[in-house]
């Protein structure tokens, strides 16, 4: 499923009219049915519907659920929200079909809100994709009033009034209660301030060839199928050596069950071999713990990791670094001194993220692959900004980090947002609160670690990890756990389901 901007869209849709020759009024027909398909699934057949039809190619696809419903055998008619001659082109086609089908169309007068009232399903075609700035009156009123009034609304492609992009904080717009997205969702599906007010939300196909959206995006939800696409199979003669020696540094007197919860995510998600190297209180406390990983002894200062001891990296595919290790001055000398040596791809999750703080130009310079993990309070620190500026913007303020740190981005929370050092970009979905607990964010590094070992692009990596961990999540929600009551730890037991749905 890709994931478009407005200006996307715009091309997508040019594309295929220019480039492939399918008509306006076809998609537009195409939008509608599709639209209305999925409305007959969630309204009663005694439901009265309102279509709320606006100026644009939105307010077309309104025309069109609408005569669809009607022909259907539905109690709907039509509330045009603005003059008749705005009603232009495509809509204006389609406004005519309707109203040679018997369709009933009244006029907004700016009060005429009895109607909003008087039907129990608002299909919401006010605006779509070409809103500019914030709604104007009377729409905006108007607006306010669906919000306290209606009883159930559908929103058709966005939520009328939102924005299609990030970067707006300010706007009036539907709360939905479902959106029907056409073709793809947008931008502001995925975002903290703005996916709420599309309530539940599901993509429509409208005909829009696939070519138009390879050639135009390169941003996409990642789903099962991509995993299964992408994740190696195990082999019937493999052995231990085939599936990776990891190398997990973290921990102190403070937090040694981070480390812990690594180790076993590590271990639970493929890796071979895995060693956790922290200090000796730790490893004392670990051991008997976590038995299937190996120890390494790190020289400490009370009880925090040093740089006194010279960490050999030689004969590990992969190291990740910063888990409960605290953020000692000491400690960060030994982060910046291993991210400048180590020859092969490095993880860089919590405090250690908190180390290389300032050091961003040795990652930056790095000849071996760099993951950041960072959840919003770590990025923004990174960028010096506030977690509400990140919030805002999470993908261009990714996108711009990853393509000048020569790094790849794991920008964790609801949505998590992965990508490249090239710019692409992945969003994945999976996961519930129940993962927003201590311990999460390094069981999901212990997965990374593994998942970078077993033979695919690093990118596809933290693609089928994050989904991994959220999908443990979400299984386990659905059968024995709860929001509350899910921990970390779950979560890594939860791993040997997520295989077996996989494979
Ligand atoms: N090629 C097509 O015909 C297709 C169009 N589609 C639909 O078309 C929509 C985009 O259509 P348009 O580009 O016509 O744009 P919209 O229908 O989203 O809205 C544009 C209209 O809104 C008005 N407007 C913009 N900002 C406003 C504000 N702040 N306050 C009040 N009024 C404002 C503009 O004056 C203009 O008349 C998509 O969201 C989708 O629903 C889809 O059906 C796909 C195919
Ligand atoms: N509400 C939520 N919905 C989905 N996933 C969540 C939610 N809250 C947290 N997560 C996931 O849980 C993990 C938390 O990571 P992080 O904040 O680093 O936790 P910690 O540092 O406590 O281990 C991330 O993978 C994040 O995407
Ligand atoms: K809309």
């Amino acid at each position: 499923m890709y994931i478009v901007t407005a200006k996307e869209m715009y091309d997508i849709d040019h594309f295929a009219m220019t480039e492939i020759g399918l008509d306006g009024k076809l998609l537009m027909e195409n939008a509608g049915r599709a639209v209305a398909d999925r409305v007959t699934a969630i309204v009663k057949d005694t439901d009265k519907i309102c279509v709320l039809a606006g100026s644009g190619n939105n307010g077309g696809d309104g025309f069109v659920i609408a005569r669809t419903l009607l022909d259907k055998g539905y109690a709907v008619q039509v509330l045009q929200v603005v003059a008749n001659d705005k009603i232009l082109g495509d809509a204006y086609y389609h406004k005519r079909l309707f109203e040679r089908c018997g369709g009933i169309i009244s006029l907004f007068d700016g009060k005429c809100t009895s109607m909003i009232t008087s039907n129990n399903v608002i299909i919401d075609a006010i605006i779509g994709i070409g809103s500019k700035g914030i709604l104007r009156e009377p729409l905006a009123s108007l607006v306010h009033y669906i919000n306290r009034e209606a009883k159930k609304v559908i929103s058709v492609d966005i939520p009328s009034g939102l924005p299609a992009d990030e970067g707006k904080g300010e706007f009036i717009s539907i709360q939905a209660d479902y959106t029907f997205v056409i073709g793809a969702p947008k931008v502001s599906a995925f975002l903290n301030h703005t996916s709420p007010y599309y309530g539940k939300w599901e993509p429509v196909s409208i005909g829009l060839p696939s070519r138009a959206f390879k050639t135009n995006t390169s941003r996409f939800v990642w789903g099962i199928d991509d995993v299964r696409n992408s994740l190696p199979d195990r082999k019937p003669d493999d052995h231990k050596g085939e599936h990776g020696k990891g190398l997990v540094i973290g921990g102190s007197k403070e937090m040694p069950g981070a480390l812990a919860m690594s180790l076993k995510a590590s271990l639970r998600a493929g890796a071979g071999l895995i060693t956790g190297a922290t200090t000796e209180g730790v490893i004392r406390m670990l051991s008997a713990n976590c038995i299937e990983a190996t120890y390494k002894e790190l020289s400490e200062t009370n009880g925090f990791l040093d740089n006194r001891t010279d960490v050999s990296l030689e004969g590990y595919h992969a190291v990740a670094i910063g888990m409960g290790m605290g953020r000692r001055t000491c400690t960060g000398d030994l982060v910046r001194s291993l991210v400048h040596t180590a020859e092969c791809p490095i993880v860089i999750d919590a405090d250690g993220l908190y180390h290389i703080k300032e050091d961003l130009l040795d990652i930056e310079n790095r000849r071996y692959p760099t993951v950041i993990t960072p959840h919003p309070g770590e990025m923004a620190m990174l960028l010096g900004i506030t977690v509400n500026e990140l919030l805002l913007e999470p993908f261009r303020y990714s996108r711009e980090f990853a393509i000048k740190n020569n790094s790849y981005v794991v920008l964790k929370g609801m949505i998590t947002i992965i990508t490249s050092p090239e710019g692409e970009q992945v969003v994945n979905m999976s996961g519930n609160p129940g993962l927003a607990k201590g311990g999460s964010g390094d069981v999901l590094t212990g997965i990374i670690l593994a998942m970078i070992m077993q033979g695919q692009t690093i990118f596809q990596a933290l693609c089928n990890a994050c989904y991994i961990h959220g999908r443990s999540a979400d299984e386990l929600i659905s059968e024995k756990h709860s929001y509350h009551d899910l921990l970390a730890s779950d979560v890594i037991d939860g791993l040997a389901k997520v295989f077996r749905i996989i494979s």
